[in-house]
């Protein structure tokens, strides 16, 4: 039997810096999480590639997905939908080997109830201040969505408690050390030694 892999999800209030923090992760070498490309029916951006930053979809496209039970989880952000297409996920995991997710809160609070056993690690800003300051410096929206998204932050770090760790976003790369480390400690926490080390109770 195959030890299955564990289902890693990277969360957090808009601006705090997943996507830098999960770029960081997956330019370490050493690094062997498989990332679940998210489905969107936002526009790509220039340089985005479909199929590795997302699978980019019509509206129609995704709604068929959601209705033919094709996405472990979705949410509407800003006006466009994200989703995790579920099947790469599961087989991922079947097949032992750890997948991460960069997802925003409400979709992470779906995986939580449909897979209570993924890791689930909140990313948090230094500061409330230093998160509109990165809201601002990186100048992808408009004063107003600004305050919007500043709302949303307060309640989206309400939600922190609910995760099982906390990683503070100071400095990209201590952050991606945190979470590395997070990952080898849970390894060693669950099933995954237990399971070696009865089979080798098992054997002598
Ligand atoms: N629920 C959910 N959120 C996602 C998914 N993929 C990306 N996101 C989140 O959607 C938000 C917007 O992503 P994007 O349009 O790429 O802009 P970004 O703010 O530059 O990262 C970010 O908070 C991502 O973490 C997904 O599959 N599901
Ligand atoms: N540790 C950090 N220190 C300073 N700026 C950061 C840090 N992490 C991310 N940023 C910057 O903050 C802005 C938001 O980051 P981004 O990864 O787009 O956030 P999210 O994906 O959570 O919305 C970007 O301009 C990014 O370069």
């Amino acid at each position: 039997m195959i030890e299955k892999g564990l289902l890693i999800v990277l969360s957090g209030p808009s601006g705090v810096g997943k996507g830098t923090v999960r770029k960081g992760i997956f330019s370490q070498k050493d690094t062997a999480f498989e990332y679940s490309v998210s489905a969107t029916t936002r526009k790509p951006r220039e340089g985005e590639v479909h199929g590795v930053d997302y699978f980019f979809k019509s509206r129609e496209e995704f709604e068929d997905m959601i209705a033919n039970d094709q996405l472990l989880e979705y949410a509407e952000y800003v006006g466009n939908y994200y989703g995790t297409p579920v099947e790469y996920v599961r087989e991922t995991i079947d097949a032992g080997k750890d997948v991460f997710l960069e997802i925003e809160v409400q979709g992470a609070g779906q995986v939580r109830r449909k897979f209570p056993e993924g890791l689930f690690i909140f990313l948090a800003p230094p500061s409330l201040s230093e998160l509109e300051n990165r809201i601002v410096t990186r100048g992808t929206e408009s004063e107003d969505l600004i305050r919007s998204r500043m709302k949303a932050a307060r309640e989206e770090l309400e939600m922190m408690e609910l995760y099982d760790y906390v990683v503070e976003n100071d400095e990209v790369e201590l952050a991606c050390e945190r979470i590395k480390a997070i990952v080898v400690a849970e390894h060693c926490r669950r099933e995954r030694v237990q399971y070696r080390y009865k089979k080798m109770l098992e054997v002598d």
